[in-house]
């Protein structure tokens, strides 16, 4: 089939290279020129396990193109992707700007009937909003259907979890624009749902913000584990074998981050305002995970009270690993309260560097490599679980620091077997192991 892709960030690219991988002629459009010509030239603007190899092989199949023209990339197209950012507005609902202008851009461009798609998570009758918009912007001889059909992808895994997803949601009030869609994502050889409209725009929003109560529930639990003197790696053990539970989204750590977890609770807030009915449940979630976000900072003022001219080691700066996202990392907030308690923050993160320094700029350190961060520091903060952090050997923290302080975020370490002499090692939910 021939489909078109609108926005080419971590949803729509991982989107139109796997839609291209099963075998659809899919073009690409972005507004950012910039980003346009890197993909052209068959480079990833982000940082994507298995994105880069899957591009370039659709990019010589010629089964994927790029432009910057909805003219060109609307043409001969029956299917229509919307997968441009909804981000956060001031008040916490979803800024739906770049929503309209792709709107705009469609009615202007399209020639022919065609599904659009609503692959963004936007608010519950948005996607009534974008076929209104559209098609009174038609000429009356061109007809659009409209569907939703939410993403679940995780950044980091994106492309995994297009093929290994649990389920695909398609939401339509048109039965031939569900009959299309179907025939389209039965290749992707997963469980899919249909669903009205309303329903899969919901679904969306609802899943996201039961993700993160688990989590700040978690969190809560491991917060109360460390004053009675419990292990919330193995509270977390134990309650996830309860199947009506489940073991996954468990980790307690330094709270939720990322470009979806924290919007997609505020807008669901702002929806549930805007039809007069309060949520005293996710307000809370979003108050749990703030306190959280800064834990291990007053972790470190409790042991320190002073922190002034210190040199603290901040390892990892992503919201997650095998990422270069820093869209409301915690790292951000952490390493602002170290700063402005006057520590002298080096940090290192295998890739999200360069992202960091457009936030945090030169008011830190950048470390090339661990060694460098941790070189006599007096304090490390373990934020994000890469691998490669994971795996520092605590005799590197000895080696490098003044007397090795470790505030990890992350559970990192396995506290019996790894935490050997002369290593203070303070984590989350978890004893405090001072040998
Ligand atoms: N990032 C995720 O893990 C994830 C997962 C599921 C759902 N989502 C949702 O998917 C949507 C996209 O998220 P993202 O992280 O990919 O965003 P992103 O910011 O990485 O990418 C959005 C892209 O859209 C482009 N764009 C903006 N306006 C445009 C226009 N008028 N025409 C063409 N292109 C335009 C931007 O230039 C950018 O490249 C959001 O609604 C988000 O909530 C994101
Ligand atoms: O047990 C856990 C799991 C996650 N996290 C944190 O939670 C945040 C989000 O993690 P994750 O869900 O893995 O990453 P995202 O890429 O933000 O993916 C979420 O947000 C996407 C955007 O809506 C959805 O598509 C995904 O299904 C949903 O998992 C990160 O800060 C993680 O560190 C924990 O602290 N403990």
């Amino acid at each position: 089939m021939n489909i078109a892709v609108i926005g080419t960030g971590y949803v729509g690219l991982v989107t139109g290279v796997c839609l291209a991988e099963i075998g659809n002629q899919v073009t690409c459009i972005d507004i950012d020129h910039e980003k346009i010509a890197i993909l052209k030239e068959g480079k990833s603007p982000i940082y994507e396990k298995g994105l880069t190899d899957l591009m370039q092989k659709n990019i010589e199949k010629e089964n994927l193109h790029f432009t910057t023209d909805y003219n060109e990339g609307l043409a001969d197209n029956q299917l229509i992707y919307i997968a441009v950012g909804t981000p956060q507005g001031e008040d916490g609902s979803a800024d739906l700007t770049f929503i309209d202008k792709a709107s705009e851009s469609i009615a202007a461009a399209l020639k022919q009937d065609a599904i659009i798609v609503t692959k963004s998570t936007v608010p519950v009758g948005t996607n009534e909003y974008i076929k209104e918009k559209i098609q009174s912007a038609l000429s009356e001889n061109i007809t659009i259907q409209i569907a939703s059909n939410p993403e679940f992808l995780r950044q980091g895994s994106a492309v995994y979890d297009t093929f290994n997803g649990d389920r695909i949601i398609i939401g339509s009030d048109d039965q031939s624009a569900l009959d299309v869609l179907e025939e389209v994502n039965a290749d992707f050889h997963l469980p899919i749902v249909k669903t009205d409209l309303r329903s899969a725009e919901m679904i969306k929003y609802a899943s996201n913000a039961f993700l993160a109560t688990k989590l700040s529930f978690i969190n809560e639990m491991a917060n109360l584990c460390e004053r009675l003197g419990a292990n919330i790696d193995n509270v977390s053990n134990g309650m996830g074998m309860d199947k009506r539970i489940g073991s996954s989204f468990l980790n307690a750590g330094i709270g939720y981050g990322g470009s979806c977890f924290p919007k997609d609770t505020r807008a669901v807030i702002s929806v549930g305002k805007d039809v007069g009915y309060d949520m005293p449940l996710l307000e809370n979630v979003i108050g749990v995970n703030e306190r959280q976000k800064v834990i291990l900072v007053d972790k470190v003022m409790e042991r320190f009270q002073e922190i002034k001219g210190k040199k603290v080691a901040v390892l990892g700066l992503a919201f997650k690993p095998n990422t270069d996202d820093m869209r409301e990392a915690p790292s951000i907030f952490v390493t602002e309260s170290l700063l402005d308690k006057g520590a002298a923050v080096h940090a290192y993160d295998p890739v999200a560097t360069e992202n960091a320094k457009q936030i945090l700029s030169d008011k830190i350190t950048y470390a090339a490599n661990v060694k460098e961060a941790l070189d006599g520091a007096d304090i490390a903060l373990i934020l994000t679980e890469w691998n490669e952090i994971r795996e520092i050997p605590l005799s590197d923290y000895k080696k490098y620091m003044n007397h090795p302080v470790i505030f990890d975020g992350r559970n990192c370490f396995d506290l019996d077997e790894r935490i050997g002499n002369d290593v203070e090692y303070h984590s989350i939910g978890r004893p405090v192991i001072n040998r």
